[in-house]
């Protein structure tokens, strides 16, 4: 199988991540830690990237990683005490690690996009994280600008009433599998057609989106029943497995220039690819992963089950112009 050994790391060192996120939200009530940008970060999302950062760094030393968050913060006096919880969940993986070789793990998340790269997103829906909602730990490794392999972990995520907890993997050309977490039988996955399955999701935070444009499209295209609101790349699992038809992520009216972020969506897209469903942005170009460390190609992503997408994209155009 093609990249075995990237999609193995990749699955081990997800599922360790989760498993630190899990027994933060657990054990310690994580509270928000504003950013510059004054979004939040938790411990649990250092903690996340120090983990996968250090698997990555050993199996693939000369791999550059684009991660979501850095150290900078953290290394501030004023950070003590975050930085002892970092460290200390950090030692449940590793154990006897240092402070100082946790900052440095999650530093090499500060790799730059190239012809070979890997992308992290530690907590993708850190908002949803800390509302004890759903959250994915995101990895892809993309070359030249072509996704290879995706994973996501969405330790909270169950379908049809079961057990939480999902990791979804995907290898291109390969297809796309779901396993329970921690581990469980693999199963592979299809995106749906069944008529009794056209339910769209979008994002929970109604500023990274526009409802009403959103509403507007998934009506157009037939979707009657109201949106299933979730966080993080959770909503193309949602897709992968069949359990809606169109995720709908379209560019707010607050932040229309706002360009999206690769860790926001490599590892989400590989896994509908895979799948069967087809990924774009709203003008029906291909998400451009050879850029930097965002889309600059790209505006709003439509996420469907691939037989919709092109009636999708004809409504949008209405809708857009209308
Ligand atoms: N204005 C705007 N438009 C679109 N996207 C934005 C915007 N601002 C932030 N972000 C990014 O949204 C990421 C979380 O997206 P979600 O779809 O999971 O949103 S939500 O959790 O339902 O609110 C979130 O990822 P995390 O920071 O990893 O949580 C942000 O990178
Ligand atoms: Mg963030
Ligand atoms: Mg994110
Ligand atoms: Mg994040």
């Amino acid at each position: 199988m093609a990249y075995e050994r990237e999609r193995q790391l990749a699955i081990e060192a997800a599922t360790a991540a989760a498993a630190l996120c899990e027994a933060v939200r657990r054990d310690m009530v994580p509270h928000a830690i504003e950013k510059n940008d004054k979004s939040p970060v938790t411990v649990a999302d250092f903690g996340s990237q120090a983990v996968i950062c250090r698997a990555l760094a050993e199996a693939f030393p000369t791999d550059p990683v684009v991660g979501e968050e850095d150290a900078s913060d953290l290394r501030q006096p004023a950070m003590a005490t975050p930085l002892a919880q970092v460290t200390q969940q950090v030692q449940q993986v590793v154990p006897a690690t240092s402070s100082e070789q946790v900052l440095d793990w999650i530093d090499h998340g500060n790799g730059t996009v190239g012809q070979r790269y890997w992308t992290l997103d530690p907590i993708d829906g850190t908002k949803g994280f800390l509302r004890g909602d759903q959250y994915a730990i995101a990895l892809a490794l993309v070359e030249a600008g072509d996704i290879k392999v995706g994973v996501l972990a969405c330790p909270a995520l169950s379908f049809d009433g079961g057990t939480p907890g999902l990791l979804f993997t995907a290898v291109r050309g390969e297809g796309t599998t779901l396993m329970p977490l921690p581990q469980g039988p693999t199963q592979p996955l299809r995106v749906s057609q069944a008529a009794d399955r056209l339910r769209f999701v979008e994002s929970v935070e109604a500023s990274h989106g526009n409802q009403a444009q959103q509403a507007a499209v998934a009506q157009a295209v037939g979707i009657t029943a109201d949106s299933v609101r979730m966080d993080s790349q959770a909503k193309y699992g949602a897709v992968a497995a069949g359990h809606a038809a169109l995720y709908l992520r379209l560019p707010s009216p607050k932040s229309p220039d706002y360009r999206e972020k690769i860790w926001d969506h490599a590892a989400g897209v590989l896994v509908v690819e895979e799948a069967g469903g087809r990924v774009t942005d709203m003008f029906g170009r291909p998400l451009d992963f050879s850029q930097g460390d965002r889309l600059v190609n790209n505006q709003g992503v439509v996420v469907s089950n691939g037989t919709i997408h092109e009636t999708v994209l004809a409504a949008l155009k209405q809708a857009v112009t209308a």
